[in-house]
């Protein structure tokens, strides 16, 4: 049955994302359900401090928050079965596991960065890499963003390192260079390499280059504004909502899967 609205709860609502978030799910016409917040006190309605309370109250938990997160939030929004968009970036193995596992309660929407444009530029890098055999074509994703992030490579670069490696065949932990320094040698002939600059207020920037002995292909984009990611989310909060279980991304919601 598909419901006429949806309540939807803000993990990290006063963050550099959640802030948007709060304005976006507002304009969207869904029930803004409230958010969590560690600084969350009486002079602040409808914010708690833990998704645990939050949960109850919502179809629709969007998280943009931090890697430590993640597992506390699996367990709660399975057992709460509380639809999860998922915007944190920076999983260990364990922490995706747990993903993983959630999804087989409740359906959930993941993505490293909920921008169209990043959703196609993911898709055609699957598509060039396997166009461009990686004897002739050196893969190497280069990411910028603002001196608050706290993890690197960002978790777009490494979702489009991944669909370099699938396009390609090939494991891409296998085959990750990343943070050269000193002697190195030679670039690995399969690898897939990732450089990391971080300053000032960057939104987040990515470039990947297919580069051979004669020519070079740059596939860049440019987020300008973070609003891009929050309309992406709560576009995705919106379609997840009556799914069954399983673990969706930025392509199933587009339509592009
Ligand atoms: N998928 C995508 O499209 C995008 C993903 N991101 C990712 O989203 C995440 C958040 O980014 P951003 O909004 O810039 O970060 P911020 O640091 O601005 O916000 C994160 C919020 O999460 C809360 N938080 C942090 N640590 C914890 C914790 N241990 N427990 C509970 N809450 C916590 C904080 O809330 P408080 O201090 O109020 O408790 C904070 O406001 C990052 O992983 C980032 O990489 C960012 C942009 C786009
Ligand atoms: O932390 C950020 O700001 C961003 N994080 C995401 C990532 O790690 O890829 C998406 C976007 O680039 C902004």
């Amino acid at each position: 049955m598909t419901t006429q609205t949806v309540r939807i709860g803000i993990a990290g609502i006063n963050g550099r994302v959640g802030r948007l978030l709060r304005e976006e799910v507002a304009a969207s016409g869904a029930v803004l359900a409230g958010g969590t917040t560690r600084d969350a006190g009486p002079a602040a309605p409808g914010l708690v401090a833990t998704l645990a309370e939050l949960a109850p109250r919502c179809d629709v938990a969007i998280d943009f928050t931090h890697a430590t997160t993640i597992r506390d939030h699996a367990a709660i929004l399975a057992q709460a079965g509380v639809a999860w968009v998922l915007g944190t970036t920076g999983l260990s193995p364990a922490d995706q596991d747990a993903v993983r596992d959630a999804a087989r309660r409740i359906p959930v929407v993941q993505a490293a960065n909920y921008s169209p444009g990043v959703t196609l530029v993911t898709r055609l890098a699957r598509q060039m890499a396997a166009a461009l055999p990686s004897g002739s074509y050196d893969a190497e994703i280069l990411e910028m963003h603002h001196r608050q992030k706290v993890d690197a490579p960002s978790g777009t670069a490494l979702a489009i390192g991944q669909a370099v490696a699938d396009g390609r065949g090939i494991d891409l932990a296998a085959h990750t260079e990343s943070g050269r320094t000193g002697h190195t040698g030679p670039r690995g002939a399969d690898a897939i390499g990732f450089a990391v600059l971080r300053g000032g207020q960057i939104v987040g920037e990515h470039t990947l280059l297919f580069t051979s002995a004669t020519e070079q292909i740059a596939l860049t984009h440019r987020a300008f504004d973070r609003r891009v990611f929050a309309t992406g989310a709560v576009r995705a909060a919106w379609w997840v909502r009556d799914r069954p279980p399983g673990l969706y991304n930025m392509e199933d919601v587009l339509g592009l899967a």
